[in-house]
């Protein structure tokens, strides 16, 4: 469920509209950051895919402890991203703090990210190019075979 951050916030104790969810929902949501719920990882640490009380589907970075990032480096980091909002961007749709936990809330997609789609093309394409040189080689050693053959018959 999400609520919005008050005064007294976990956030550094400043006034923001900004919405977070508690730990306990996230816990909940990701079935306690179960590997069969984990996305993948980025430079900011691990990503679950999660489900809210209201049935709907979040990504959520999991701040890995090697980070060192402080609270008041996350709540800036956190302003800044809300404030990037475009039609072309994930949407940030919360965050959480919870003692050392520091959890950034996205809008799930569906469709992987850019980076699988483009290895996907490139795998494609070495998979291709790999066919391509077996086809070249078997016809290059069929045909030295029937050379071969040709010259035996010739002197024979
Ligand atoms: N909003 C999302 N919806 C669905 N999957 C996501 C979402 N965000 C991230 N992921 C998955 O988690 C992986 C890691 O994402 P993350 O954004 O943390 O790192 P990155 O963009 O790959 O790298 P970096 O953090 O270094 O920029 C992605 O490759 C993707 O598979």
């Amino acid at each position: 469920m999400l609520r919005y951050l008050s005064a007294s916030s976990e956030l550094g104790g400043k006034n923001s509209d900004f919405p977070f969810v508690s730990f306990e929902d996230i816990v909940a949501a990701t079935d306690n950051f179960s590997d069969s719920n984990m996305l993948g990882m980025g430079g900011f640490g691990k990503v679950y895919k999660g489900i809210l009380e209201d049935d709907k589907e979040v990504a959520i970075k999991r701040l890995g402890s090697g980070s060192g990032q402080g609270i008041e480096e996350f709540r800036n980091e956190v302003t800044l991203i809300a404030k990037l909002q475009h039609r072309n961007l994930v949407r940030l749709l919360s965050c959480c703090i919870h003692d050392d936990e520091k959890l950034l809330i996205y809008e799930y997609m569906p469709n992987k990210s850019l980076d699988s789609f483009l290895f996907g093309i490139f795998r494609l394409l070495i998979s291709c190019c790999t066919k391509f040189s077996m086809l070249t080689i078997k016809f290059f050693f069929s045909d030295s075979e029937r050379i071969c053959m040709m010259t035996n018959n010739l002197f024979y």
